[in-house]
């Protein structure tokens, strides 16, 4: 990336707004999953211990521009406090006096969480004046949010506007640098693995990849827009009709770049979308009126593994099956495994989205992969071949 970094900048006496993904889930006042807050300790921690005055930005959830205190950053204040030595001070609003107050009340060294940057419309609406307000905190802007990095939000994007330098942090590099090279230069065979429900959001992504990749695999809810655009019965599986056509223009696309795009050779069918419904496993033709198709079945489960251990790039996003679901979560499972055993033989393995990423967690799996992305949408952006507007908007090196 050839972008500043914090590296390049006096940090020592300066405030750094920095801006960061803190949107973490929290139950009962209690942060769940922190790996987004770790992740970005590298970089807090480089600002704290090299004497800059540390002012962070962050959202949480959709409170779409009104305050909402269920989402506040206090919670994550607290939690933040525990994985720093340094103290850390929350002010309640991230613009006005309020914040003005509490940075200035703190020490060098020391870190300012402001409160959720989405409780204000001008957040999302990249507002001049709400761009201009959070610049006045900084003397200078990081970019450390590689999970946000595709909003053109104020506190991503706009605010580089009215406050340079504009550098990146540790975790938007880290990140940019796993998917740079894994697209623009992979290893081959490439193989990207598309599943989860989100079928619209993906699909633009098989275009794209096919220009790269040797196989795209496809499995989870997308398998039945698929199964649909091959005239195969589908039953009450998850179908996204609109993209029938496209689904059909894209296997074509396919076969022209001599492309695999592999579809599952057997699914597992349950009666309803519950852990205990009747379930079995059907081949291809086998999705009966009345039935849903909710894994892959354990034939594809094979296949699939055998071809991504074999494979030396390997891109997952999505999980094969409603693995939420004790039951429907084998296929979801043997694709973390076989990108473990991928990762062992050599191969660079990456991860992207939420729902992949608690899916490779619950199978114990995190450490044995080589990236685990903490940006879905982000990172879903970057495969299309789209530029992240959070970091075109950094100082050029
Ligand atoms: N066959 C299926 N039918 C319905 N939902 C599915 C199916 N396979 C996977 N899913 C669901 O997809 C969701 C994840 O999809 P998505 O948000 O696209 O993934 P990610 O967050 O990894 O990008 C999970 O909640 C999972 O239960
Ligand atoms: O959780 C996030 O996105 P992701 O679920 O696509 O990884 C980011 O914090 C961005 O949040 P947003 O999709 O509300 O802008």
């Amino acid at each position: 990336m050839d972008k500043m970094t914090l590296e390049d900048v006096q940090i020592e006496g300066k405030k750094v707004l920095m801006r960061v993904d803190f949107n973490v889930p929290i139950k009962d006042g209690q942060i769940g999953d922190d790996n987004r807050m770790v992740q970005a300790l590298p970089s807090i921690n480089y600002v704290t211990k090299h004497g800059g005055k540390l002012i962070l930005m962050s959202h949480l959830g959709r409170p779409g521009g009104e305050v909402d205190k269920s989402l506040s950053l206090k919670p994550v204040a607290k939690h933040l406090q525990t994985l720093v030595d340094t103290k850390v001070h929350f002010a309640e609003d991230c613009i006005g006096e309020k914040a003005k107050t509490v940075i200035n009340q703190a020490k060098d060294g020391e870190i300012v969480l402001l409160e959720n940057v989405r409780f204000h419309k001008g957040e999302k609406a990249n507002d001049e004046e709400f761009c201009k307000q959070l610049a006045k905190h900084g003397d200078l802007f990081c970019n450390d949010a590689f999970g946000s990095s595709h909003r053109a939000h104020s506190s991503v994007a706009g605010v580089t506007r009215f406050l340079q330098p504009a550098v990146s942090g540790y975790l938007l590099e880290k990140e940019i640098k796993y998917l740079n090279d894994s697209i623009n230069n992979p290893s081959r065979p490439f193989v990207a693995i598309l599943g989860g429900a989100k079928v619209s959001d993906k699909i633009g992504v098989i275009e794209n990849l096919l220009d790269k990749v040797d196989s795209i695999l496809v499995g989870g809810g997308m398998t039945y827009t698929f199964y649909k655009a091959k005239g195969l019965p589908i039953g009450d599986s998850l179908v996204e009709d609109d993209k029938v056509d496209l689904a059909k223009e894209l296997m074509m696309k396919a076969d022209e770049k001599g492309v695999n795009v592999v579809l599952p050779v057997d699914s597992v069918a349950a009666k309803e979308f519950k852990n205990d419904a009747e379930h079995k496993v059907v081949d291809e033709d086998g999705i009966e009126d009345g039935w849903m198709g909710v894994d892959i079945g354990p034939q594809t489960a094979i296949s699939f593994g055998n071809i991504i251990k074999n494979a030396r790039t390997v891109v997952w996003n999505g999980p094969m099956g409603v693995f939420e679901m004790e039951n429907f979560a084998d296929g979801t499972n043997a694709v973390a495994e076989a990108l473990a055993e991928s990762t062992k033989l050599g191969g660079t393995t990456i991860i992207g989205g939420g729902d992949s990423a608690s899916a490779i967690k619950q199978a114990g799996l995190e450490e044995a992969v080589s990236h685990v992305s903490t940006g879905g949408g982000a990172s879903l952006m970057f495969l299309e071949g789209k530029d992240l507007p959070g970091v075109v908007a950094l100082t050029d090196k």
